[in-house]
């Protein structure tokens, strides 16, 4: 991979429709780590991601190595920086190899066709979500879960340096959550920044770093260990968790 991307955003704050939805904060994802955000209902963690990829207007500034985000040309940013939204529907009829060769535009001259390099990164990452299979159905003709893993794999075979997923684990079975934690964490040991919004606490539990947010503000950063990660897991949801380690790991359960 390409050196550890410096993303950065600090924000003096952010409206949508003329509504505050984020207080003044600052977050800049560290390199080889995977970052997981969590909070309420409504608490801005997807505004938050959204904000990161610069596809939101704020007051404040976003940098990429230390360059703010506009100077930097719309083609270098997009392969520095892989998106997976929530329902992503806008591609139904292209086929699965299709949407994840979407991924590689960034990487390809003009109108000029997939190189042999192309196919391989399309491939790889469609074997990583188990999506080769049925790669020549069309997205619409997919389950949840299935169309989920596609779009996954569109992401990953970016090939970039800070990978951001809103919900990544929607309509995707106990197993396939798994897998997905492996990919986010061989991503983070390959040197991507890796930052997830969830809402399923016990696969959260599970990264380096936990980014606890409530009404538009990070309340708490820190790691699942942490008593202090605890706590503000506890404050944010009102109190309602048990909070247990089992096997080595942390487990949250609704109290
Ligand atoms: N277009 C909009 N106009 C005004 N307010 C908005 C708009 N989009 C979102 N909001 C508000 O911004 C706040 C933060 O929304 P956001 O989607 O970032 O929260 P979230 O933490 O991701 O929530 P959830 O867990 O429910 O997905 C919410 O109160 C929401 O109602």
């Amino acid at each position: 991979m390409n050196a550890p991307a410096r993303l950065a955003l600090a924000l003096n704050g952010l409206a949508l429709d003329g509504r505050p939805v984020l207080q003044p904060l600052q977050f800049a994802p560290e390199p080889g780590r995977w970052t997981a955000i969590v909070g309420p209902n409504g608490a801005g963690k997807s505004t938050l991601l959204r904000a990161l990829t610069g596809l939101l207007p704020f007051d404040g500034q976003l940098t990429l190595d230390d360059r703010p985000w506009p100077a930097w040309p719309a083609r270098e940013r997009a392969r520095a920086v892989a998106w997976l939204g929530q329902n992503e529907g806008d591609a139904d009829e292209l086929s699965a190899e299709d949407v994840v060769m979407l991924g590689r535009l960034p990487h390809q001259a003009w109108l000029a066709p997939p190189t042999a390099q192309d196919h391989a990164a399309v491939q790889q990452a469609m074997a990583q979500t188990q999506s080769w299979d049925w790669r020549g159905r069309r997205l619409a003709q997919l389950s949840g879960g299935e169309r989920q893993r596609v779009l996954l794999a569109r992401a990953l075979a970016v090939q970039a340096r800070v990978l951001l997923m809103d919900e990544p684990l929607a309509h995707l079975d106990p197993p396939h959550q798994s897998d997905w934690v492996r990919i986010a964490q061989a991503q983070a040991r390959a040197g991507v920044a890796v930052v997830s919004v969830l809402h399923e606490l016990n696969i959260a539990l599970q990264a380096d770093c936990l980014l606890v947010m409530d009404q538009g503000r990070i309340v708490h950063s820190g790691a699942p260990g942490d008593a202090a990660t605890h706590a503000a897991l506890q404050q944010v949801f009102q109190h309602r968790l048990l909070i247990l380690q089992a096997q080595a790991r942390w487990i949250a359960l609704n109290a």
